[in-house]
Order: structure tokens, then sequence, then C-alpha cells
């Protein structure tokens, strides 16, 4: 092994700032302690542009990279060991020469209602102003209720709960992992179902990212691995690549794994946000290997193709 990648006992760990980035860094670092107590594990905080940049959608500044990029430089650099993220956060793919060492087991990875007056999502007013940038859970929820007003909340969980609370907002939707993961699963109003909600690509998962030779870290790091969580989430992310998603054209997929099979539920809004592809792609993974299972044409074709055509017009 390389010098870089022997043993050592102090690694650092990089973080954004936000509170549930912290939470999240913070529970792998206990684990970490508990697993290997001989290493001493710091936190590092590192401000990403997606935190910086808090008055416009997602969509319209660049997506995924904007919360990883300062993150996936440090680690390059050597600066920091490891990082956490939250999968959904994580682009499609990774800068060259790192990789995720680590995906522990998944969160609920519903989406969650909150809504100001504790009424259902059924019961909310005619017109009930709805807080979201995801245009995933825009194009989800218009479909089921078009007379909704969605009205755009970025920020940090605490943020957007207290814009909540001050009536900018009689709803608003977050991710159930995040609030659980905060201790503030009492914040849910009503969890909503797959069949009204199809979560973001890798919502509930978290990956802790490193140096793809880095087996030190990789080794200390085994002990928190979840295969079917590996597994499925890869998937979803496979169909990513494949369907080149991102902010720009909301994707929703959610895949279950029963034995060797993988099978993804995907969703595409058109390019209108009007439009709902609602595919279910079955498909048998020869193996579901470490590396995550291989979603290969037979699952796509099943499915995929159908909403390849819906977004590009072609299989
Ligand atoms: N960038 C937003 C973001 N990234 C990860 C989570 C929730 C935690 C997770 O999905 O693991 C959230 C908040 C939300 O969508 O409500």
């Amino acid at each position: 092994m390389t010098p870089l990648t022997q043993a050592r006992s102090r690694l650092v760990l990089g973080t954004r700032g936000s509170k549930l980035a912290v939470c999240q860094s913070e529970w792998v670092q206990a684990r970490l302690k508990e697993l290997a107590p001989d290493v001493d594990v710091t936190l590092r905080r590192i401000q990403t542009s997606g935190d910086k940049i808090l008055d416009v959608p997602l969509a319209k500044i660049g997506g995924k990279g904007l919360f990883v990029k300062e993150i996936e430089e440090a680690l390059l650099h050597r600066e920091i060991d490891l990082a956490v993220h939250s999968m959904k956060d994580v682009p499609a793919e990774l800068q060259p020469g790192l990789a995720l060492l680590c995906v522990p087991r998944r969160e609920d990875p519903r989406d969650a209602l909150i809504s100001r007056d504790g009424r259902s999502f059924k019961d909310l007013p005619h017109g009930a102003r709805i807080g979201t940038s995801s245009l995933r859970r825009q194009a989800q929820l218009l479909r089921v209720r078009p007379d909704f007003s969605i009205e755009m909340l970025r920020g940090n969980l605490d943020t957007r709960l207290r814009k909540l609370r001050e009536g900018q907002y009689d709803a608003i939707v977050l991710a159930a992992a995040g609030l659980r993961r905060l201790g503030w699963a009492k914040e849910i109003t009503e969890l909503l179902d797959f069949e009204t909600c199809l979560p973001a690509i890798g919502q509930g998962a978290l990956g802790i990212e490193g140096r793809e030779d880095d087996d030190f870290v990789r080794s200390l790091l085994s002990g928190m691995e979840d295969r079917e969580t590996r597994t499925t989430v890869m998937a979803e992310r496979a169909l990513l690549r494949r369907l080149q998603g991102g902010c720009q054209v909301p994707i929703a997929a959610y895949a279950t794994m029963h034995g060797a099979r993988v099978s993804i539920d995907a969703l595409v809004a058109g390019l209108d946000g009007k439009e709902i592809v609602r595919e279910r792609a079955e498909g048998a993974a020869e193996e579901a290997e470490s590396l995550g299972v291989r979603v290969g044409e037979r699952v796509l074709a099943r499915g995929g193709d159908r909403i390849l055509q819906s977004i590009y017009g072609k299989a």
C-alpha cells in the first residue's frame, strides 16, 4: 500500500455546515469510535456553493454538484480523509479517484408533509400554498392536487420549518429521513406514500466518500456497510446516469430487492412538469454484486425505454 493508505491514528471527516450534514457526520464519527476506538476522527466544516446560494431553485444554478464540489476537492487534495453525503445530493458521477467507500443502511425514503395546522394532504384547503423547490415533488403533488399553489422554498431544514411556522406556507414537503435524523419526526403531519410521491434517487440513504485507493478507511467503514442499500441505491443511480437526470429533469425512483431480484419504480415528469410517466421496471440481476446491481438493458427495456422515450423521444 502507498504510505497515504497505511493505517493512520487520526482521520479528518469533511462535512457541510448545515445541522443535518453535521448530524449525519457526527453519527458516522460515533460509529467509527465504536468500530475503531484507537482512531481519532475530527470533523472539518466545508462550506459548499450549494449552501451559499439560497435565493434560487437548485434547478436553475447547476443542481446536485453544488453540494459536493468543494468537499471532493478537499478529498483529492488530501485535506480530509472521508466525507458523509446524503446520497440524493450526490451527482451521478463522482470525481475520478474518489469512490463511495461505504453505504450504510437506508433510513425511511419517503417524503413527509408538514402542515401548519396539522391538516392532512387530502384535507388541505383548495389552493393551499405548498413550499418546495423540488420539481420532482411539484410535478407529483400537482398531479394529485392541481389546485395547489407551489411556492419556492430553499434553505436548511430548520429554516424551512421556521418559514412554515411564520405563515409563509400552508404546508411544506421534506424528506422524512432528514427530520428523523435531527430528532424532529414529531413535526411530520403525514408520510406520503409512493403512489402520491415517489422519492428522489438515493433519498434516505447516506454515502461515505473517500479516495478510491484508501484501503485503510474503506476497511474501517466496512462494519457500517449495508449491502441491500448499496445495491438498491446503485440501481437507482444507474437509472439516473442512463436518464442523465438531475434537478432540471425531475426523476424519481425507488428500487427494492427481493432475493437477487431488483425492481425499480421510476417516474419522470415530462419536461413541461405536467405529464407523468410511471413505469415499473422488473428485472433479475444475475447477481447483486457488492458494487451495486447491474441495471442491464433488460431492466430498462421493460420500463426504462418507455421512460427514455418520454424524455428524449427515442429509446
Ligand atoms: N438537499 C436537500 C436534502 N438532501 C438530503 C435531505 C434529506 C436526507 C436524505 O434524503 O437522506 C434533504 C432535505 C429534504 O429533501 O427534505
